[in-house]
């Protein structure tokens, strides 16, 4: 089956199974074409379907074509007029010699549309389609309430500042008032706002395309989401805190943040040290460290388990700052353009259905080839789920089948999640130096939030090195100012055991201090959880390293934490969100399947963390 065949069938996935395209293209095993390039025709031609549909009609190719169903006569006009190399198929192949037959007339129509539009060049007819201009409202959404998500832009203050950027590349745009403004604007208004939160950070609206431009190409604007922003601007390494770590650092956008604000205080010989297990994923994140200029700046410790880092070591004497953004369930993640738009061709100007279907049966096997038509003879839109997964450019983890498989339910999940990240932020808290720790999810979870956030706390040594959570009162403007705190769910609470709430004094401050972002709110974020630990004068020095229990092996990882609550066993809960990221390097040994019970009220916790009987308010400062 020709890529075009493959690309048409997925459109018009006659059983309406599987998911969402993405996850269809993905999981599909027989297929020929490879899915990246599937993928790339099927979402160009989409958003070329606007200004295409017209142009096919006019040409009057699918009357004449029997062979072309409005999908497929889409598709192969998108690559005859637009793609550089014409029609990825053999010169004999049936479908190229069918629209080849059409070609002048196709890219006749073409040239007509571009100067209709009142486009000189390609490339500003490109840069107009790649922000949705020819895309009309979508009233479906304003009717069901949708909430557009921004594009967010980061000013890399390494290379540019946000003055040289609203005078250059913003220049044509016009500064919005509030963030509402850039939320109901038609998806590609030239509109951009301040964030009042985090320094250098815009809003745009959301079809804005940036991909092609020069800044965002010569690395000084960084796509990153608002929530992304928090944790190098919650950890505020101030000189004093020499050298920075990035524990789980790719692709490198907080590593990249990091390093500005590093950069911003004007005192060289400072250092990132940016670690990244996976070496595929080091490569991507010395890229993105090279096009963002940190490379002066940034260490990269590729293939480097930051669990297997000695803390001890010489090259991190000077380590008093260390972000911490591990692998999570990404439920907070969210999907920029979760429906596929395709506007189709008409038929009806130019043959009947019956005629083409007559035709049709004597000329190919229908199915077998050939997908079905989907289209009726008047315009059609398709549309149809482009991501179930809501994985966003650059955060996507790969996780594997052993890893799906070996923790197969959410709250199997959880556990092994939370016990690694727990191991995460026990490590970096022995190092000597460390006076500061951000530690962030992009999951909306308890477990993996202010669950690890207590657990941590209550660690003997955590205690002894004298690690607390920062204090709302004490953090950085912007965040001080972020409304979204922690939240305690009781039952949850409950689960974490009385020696883990024994062991930590005032619960409600540290929630009070731990910030979250929720997705799909007027604030424009992912869903997004981050919270700073600091010391003041907990003992320090190269002898008090220690290390928590679960260090031994990951295989004990389980058990260690069991033994700590062996009373009130905790598994994590039942749920249906989003899974992304499973870290079975950390999976327990054995996972007890849990209790389904999905708490219904929630508690405030009492400042002595005793919470076990108290009664269920969800706790929510904004
Ligand atoms: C959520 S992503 C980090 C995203 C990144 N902070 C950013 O903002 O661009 C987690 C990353 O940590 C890496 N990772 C997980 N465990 C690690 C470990 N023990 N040591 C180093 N890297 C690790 C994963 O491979 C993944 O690339």
């Amino acid at each position: 089956m020709s890529l075009y065949y493959e690309a048409a069938a997925l459109l018009a996935n006659p059983e309406k199974t599987g998911g969402s395209l993405k996850s269809r293209l993905f999981k599909k095993k027989d297929l020929k074409s490879s899915p990246g390039q599937l993928y790339a025709l099927i979402t160009e031609a989409s958003k070329w379907s606007p200004v295409l549909k017209n142009v096919i009609e006019k040409s009057g190719v699918l009357a004449e074509e029997k062979k072309l169903t409005p999908i497929l006569a889409l598709l192969l006009t998108h690559d005859v007029v637009l793609s550089k190399n014409g029609v990825a198929a053999a010169a004999n192949h049936v479908l190229k010699l069918a629209i080849n037959r059409h070609k002048a007339r196709l890219t006749a129509e073409f040239t007509k549309a571009r100067v209709r539009a009142g486009f000189p060049t390609i490339n500003a007819f490109r840069e107009a389609v790649n922000n949705g201009e020819f895309e009309e409202e979508d009233e479906d959404e304003a009717a069901r309430g949708v909430i557009r998500h921004p594009r967010w832009v980061r000013i890399n203050t390494l290379t540019t500042s946000l003055k040289e950027q609203l005078s250059t590349t913003f220049a044509g745009y016009t500064e919005a008032s509030s963030l509402q403004d850039i939320l109901s604007s038609r998806g590609s208004a030239k509109l951009y706002f301040i964030d009042a939160h985090i320094p250098n950070l815009l809003a745009l609206p959301s079809k804005i395309d940036l991909s092609r431009n020069a800044a965002y190409l010569a690395g000084q604007l960084i796509m990153q989401d608002k929530a992304s922003c928090f944790p190098a601007y919650l950890l505020n390494p101030t000189p004093e805190d020499g050298d920075a770590i990035d524990g789980c650092a790719a692709p490198g956008n907080k590593t990249t943040h990091l390093a500005a604000i590093l950069h911003s205080q004007h005192h060289d010989g400072r250092r990132v040290f940016a670690f990244e297990r996976d070496a595929l994923r080091a490569k991507t994140l010395e890229k993105m460290v090279h096009t963002a200029l940190a490379d002066q700046i940034v260490t990269v410790k590729a293939a480097h388990d930051f669990l297997a880092s000695k803390p001890t070591a010489d090259e991190f004497a000077n380590v008093g700052a260390i972000l911490l953004d591990p692998s999570c369930s990404g439920s907070g993640i969210v999907g920029r353009d979760d429906v596929l738009k395709i506007h189709l061709p008409s038929t009806s100007s130019t043959s009947t259905p019956t005629a083409r279907g007559s035709n049709n049966n004597k000329k190919r096997k229908r199915g077998a080839d050939k997908p079905q038509d989907t289209t009726t003879s008047s315009p059609t839109t398709l549309r149809l789920p482009l991501d179930n997964t809501t994985i966003p450019e650059q955060e996507e983890e790969e996780t594997s089948d052993t890893e799906t498989a070996t923790a197969k339910t959410l709250s199997d999940r959880l556990t092994a999640l939370s016990t690694f990240q727990l191991r995460i932020l026990t490590h970096a808290m022995s190092f000597p130096a460390a006076r500061k720790i951000t530690y962030s999810t992009c999951s909306t979870h308890f477990e993996e939030n202010e669950g690890v956030v207590l657990r941590a706390l209550a660690w003997k040594t955590a205690k002894r090195r004298g690690w607390r959570v920062l204090r709302r009162e004490e953090q950085v403007e912007g965040m001080k100012a972020w409304g979204r705190r922690g939240e305690v769910e009781a039952e949850k609470l409950e689960r974490l055991g009385g020696r883990v709430l024994d062991g930590v004094e005032d619960v409600e401050g540290v929630v009070e201090g731990c910030v979250r972002c929720e997705k799909g709110t007027g604030e424009g974020t992912m869903g997004f959880f981050v919270a700073a630990f600091v010391r003041d004068d907990g003992l320090a020095g190269r002898e008090d390293v220690d290390t928590y229990p679960l260090h031994e092996t990951d295989s004990k990882a389980g058990e260690a934490l069991e033994a700590d609550d062996q009373e009130d066993e905790w598994n994590g809960f039942s749920d249906d969100n989003d899974d992304v990221n499973v870290d079975t390097k950390t999976t327990p040994s054995s996972t007890t399947a849990p209790p389904t019970t999905t708490p219904s009220t929630t508690t405030n916790p009492t400042s002595n963390g005793n919470t076990s009987k108290s009664k269920k308010k969800k706790r929510r400062n904004k």
